[in-house]
């Protein structure tokens, strides 16, 4: 454990579910390694500063970079630390006009609904990066609102045909998808990424890339959401996980023999990098 919010001392360990499967993949997926931050603060500042990092290495070597983002409490404070360094002078940003920004799930609610996560993330940081450093809007890719998809499976059908439209050659294992370069995730105390809740069908969704729920245990109860197929075409999964809450569903998910059914959250994985960044009291039950 440290107090320094630096990447290079947080604890950095390998994870015992190392050996465990994930569902729905055939390609070699990255296990999961552990970084503990002592505050949440600490962690939002080192992710924020990872994301910009790998967006500019990735608008450089592939001429453009792609970030999945999440909702969430962590998630969004990351964005806004994104702010907060864009505005400094001497960080090294990307070209936006390189850059796009997708999700991991959202609510299906009205488009200024302040419970929608793209809402939060123009707040966070969309809207200032488009006003005044370049973003084009047609960059920023929202799941559909409610007035645009009677409901999450039509939503769902709507976004995956977007994601089509970006598909990179080939390479996502046989799904049309974007190369993401970064997927971040939150995880509810229940376990569940994304809008992939425990027990519900979509976990078991591998033929599309988004799927649609209807009954979401966390309200609001319609929502669209990433398959773990699609999740799992990503270079880097980063889950960012805060508060005592989360402690049961961050160990649960970092242990061996749990199953995705139960802990979604252990299904969770990239093709080069997953990195579980938890503060203390995340990490308070890791054995
Ligand atoms: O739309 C949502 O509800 C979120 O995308 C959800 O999956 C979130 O990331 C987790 O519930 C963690 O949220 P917190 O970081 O606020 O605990």
């Amino acid at each position: 454990m440290t107090d320094s919010p630096q990447a290079t001392s947080a604890e950095s360990t390998s994870s015992a579910s190392a050996s465990a499967e994930p569902a729905s993949s055939g390609s070699a997926l990255a296990a999961p390694r552990t970084e503990v931050f002592a505050e949440k603060d600490q962690l939002v500042s080192v992710v924020a500063e990872r994301l910009l990092a790998v967006l500019v290495d990735a608008a450089r070597e592939h001429g453009e970079a792609h970030a999945v983002l999440t909702g969430g409490s962590a998630g969004i404070a990351v964005l806004a630390q994104v702010a907060e360094l864009v505005a400094r002078p001497g960080t090294e940003t990307p070209p936006w006009r390189q850059v796009h920004f997708w999700w991991g799930d959202e609510r299906l609610l009205p488009s200024d609904d302040p419970e929608r996560n793209a809402q939060q993330a123009h707040d966070a940081l969309l809207d200032a990066l488009i006003a005044e450093h370049g973003l084009p809007e047609e960059n920023v890719h929202r799941m559909p609102t409610s007035e645009d998809a009677a409901d999450p499976e039509i939503g769902a059908e709507m976004y995956a045909t977007e994601l089509q439209g970006h598909a990179a050659d080939g390479s996502q294992g046989g799904l049309a998808l974007p190369r993401f370069d970064v997927l971040l995730l939150g995880v509810g105390p229940d376990g569940h990424v994304a809008s992939l809740f425990p027990g519900k069908a979509a976990l078991e969704v591998t033929e599309t890339t988004t799927t649609g729920e209807d009954s979401s245990p966390k309200p609001p109860p319609q929502r669209i959401s990433l398959t773990f197929p699609a999740i799992h075409s990503a270079q880097r999964v980063w889950m960012v996980v805060s508060g005592a809450d989360k402690a049961e569903a961050a160990a649960q998910a970092l242990t061996l023999d749990t199953v995705v059914a139960e802990i979604p959250a252990v299904n969770a994985r990239g093709t080069r990098e997953t990195i579980w960044h938890l503060d203390r009291a995340a990490a308070s039950q890791l054995s």
